[in-house]
């Protein structure tokens, strides 16, 4: 696990843009297809919106979701429509890289949503999965005391009681989030402290999903100073 901070959330939203734009070059580099899984909230969204086209073949990267909202399809709550607004639509990633959570008005019900996204999966790990982290130490949609952080089949699964607006989501599980080469948790502001001390000194999952994220190859937290003023020095 490796830790970089940046002094304040612009520089760590401009920090997080890069490297991810670094990233994904360096793995077309080695002649692969990237496989990114999304996060929503709200650093992510800033650092969506600082992304360059830098050297990276756009129409070639695949994009998937840790969690969304469910609510219909377009609606500025959906994770992958803040994503859209902020660079997908701005750089050209095709529809059929846009592999989006199933939304409310669907005509399955949140259950089979849930597993027909699962179906979509690649079997190969995802090249990098992004984690924003709630106060409450959540990630994606597996919030604190929550039965979903067990899950240890499904590699998504529905959630009906979400304490964070909107209750109803779909939420990838462990077994999918950490089925990939590189884990990055990207966290600011000084409400989320606690939780990051927490999650970084190996709290249990139940107290604390974000504990239990852990990538293949590597997981990073890019921090800013006030996320990072609790942990140990
Ligand atoms: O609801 C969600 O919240 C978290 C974190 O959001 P933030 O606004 O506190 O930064 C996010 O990681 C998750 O994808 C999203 O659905």
């Amino acid at each position: 696990m490796t830790v970089d901070i940046w002094p304040d959330a612009d520089s760590l939203a401009q920090g997080i843009a890069d490297r991810l734009v670094e990233h994904l070059a360096s793995v077309q580099a080695d002649g692969r297809t990237p496989s990114v899984v999304l996060t929503g909230g709200t650093i992510a969204i800033a650092a969506y919106e600082r992304i360059q086209a830098g050297d990276v073949d756009w129409s070639s990267v695949d994009f998937y979701w840790g969690d969304e909202r469910f609510v219909p399809a377009g609606h500025a709550d959906r994770n992958d429509q803040q994503a859209r607004d902020a660079f997908l639509t701005r750089l050209g990633v095709p529809e059929a890289r846009i592999h989006a959570m199933p939304a409310h008005g669907c005509s399955e019900s949140m259950a089979e949503a849930a597993d027909g996204y699962a179906a979509t999966l690649p079997a190969d790990p995802f090249d990098l999965v992004l984690h924003g982290v709630g106060p409450d130490g959540h990630i994606a949609s597996l919030f604190p005391g929550f039965p979903q952080v067990h899950e240890t089949t499904r590699r998504a699964v529905e959630v009906f009681d979400s304490p964070k607006p909107p209750p109803q989501r779909i939420s990838l599980t462990y077994p999918a989030l950490n089925h990939a080469r590189s884990v990055w948790l990207i966290v600011s502001g000084e409400g989320k402290a606690e939780a990051v001390a927490r999650a970084v000194g190996g709290a249990d999952v139940d107290s604390t999903p974000a504990a239990g994220a852990a990538g293949l190859d590597e997981t990073v937290w890019l921090l800013d100073e006030a996320a990072a003023s609790k942990l140990p020095a």
